[in-house]
């Protein structure tokens, strides 16, 4: 039974991420996102899952920078779940007696307009998890009246729901990640997400635009591209992609070798099956068979058999 580190404690959605990427696994609740990846690459578990990004909020500058700057991990697997937030307090009270609530800072985000409308003078703090705000809530010398967390952690700490649904979009999604260390890639599925960090060598013009050349020019389709602070000054990034398609196609690997060209550094973070099963788009010209062809051709006039 493999063991994997998740953003604890118990009752996370991370945890429920878990539950459903590997039914089989024994998880390590672990206290912020660094250290469920530390876990991993010490050894300590076989893997981890952390939340990667949510279609409100964004991505999730922990997971996104210890995988651009840490000890490196491979992504295996990824989820997308929809997430319900639910307002859990000790005991029954009405909501304007909600004056401070706990609860994770990507859930303030997706809760901004129920709290601006119903509790507009709570103030909200941010928590390391969901389900640890749900935790310290159940704590009766709590300085927290509420907090923000999926039913199942009101459920597991023992706490009222004050208000269920309370998140401002009822279609919130957030994708979550499997990752170890490195290793074997997983097999082509024909359904298959790339995710990589590229450096930048020099800031110049037109540089973004070389190294989405370096997609375009061979039919990859980009489905994600984050910029972060390098922390050298203002205006200094670096870029995370996701694309479709795994490093073992052509047209994939390609794109691949030619950003390493022209990159400082090219972290490549994994080629692993999409959550959506949504195939990908190929173009005339850039299909595996298509770069075989030219590649013989290629061979062929460079020998004197053209
Ligand atoms: O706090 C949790 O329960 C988490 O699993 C983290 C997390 C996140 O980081 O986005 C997961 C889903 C929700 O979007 C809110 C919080």
């Amino acid at each position: 039974m493999p063991k994997l580190a998740y953003l604890g404690p118990e009752a996370t959605f991370t945890e429920e991420a878990l539950r459903i990427l590997a039914p089989d696994a024994e998880g390590l609740p672990s206290a912020n996102v660094s250290a469920a990846l530390d876990a991993a690459r010490r050894g300590e578990a076989d893997g981890a899952v952390v939340p990667l990004e949510n279609s409100l909020e964004g991505g999730i500058s922990s997971t996104l920078d210890e995988l651009a700057w840490g000890e490196p991990l491979l992504i295996t697997a990824e989820l997308l779940l929809p997430v319900q937030f639910s307002l859990l307090t000790r005991t029954e009270m009405p909501l304007s007696d909600v004056k401070r609530v706990y609860t994770h800072p990507a859930a303030i985000t997706q809760c901004r307009g129920f709290v601006a409308r119903e509790m507009p003078d709570a103030v909200v703090v941010p928590a390391p998890s969901t389900a640890a705000a749900a935790q310290e809530v159940a704590d009766p010398g709590s300085p927290y009246d509420a907090a923000i967390a999926a039913r199942i952690a009101g459920e597991r700490y023992g706490l009222v729901e004050l208000a269920s649904g309370v998140g401002d979009r009822s279609d919130t999604v957030t994708r979550f990640i499997r990752l170890s260390r490195p290793g074997l890639l997983p097999e082509p599925t024909g359904s298959d997400c790339t995710s990589l960090v590229a450096f930048l060598t020099d800031d110049h013009p037109g540089a973004l635009l070389e190294m989405l050349t370096e997609f375009s020019v061979r039919g990859v389709n980009l489905t994600r591209i984050e910029s972060r602070p390098t922390g050298d000054g203002i205006g200094r990034y670096f870029f995370h992609f996701d694309f479709e398609g795994h490093v073992a196609e052509a047209r994939v690997g390609e794109a691949v070798s030619g950003l390493r060209r022209i990159c400082a550094d090219v972290r490549f973070l994994g080629s692993y099956p999409r959550a959506d099963g949504t195939a990908p788009q190929i173009k005339r010209g850039t299909a595996d068979d298509d770069f075989a062809e030219a590649a013989g051709w290629l061979s062929r006039i460079r020998s004197g058999r053209p």
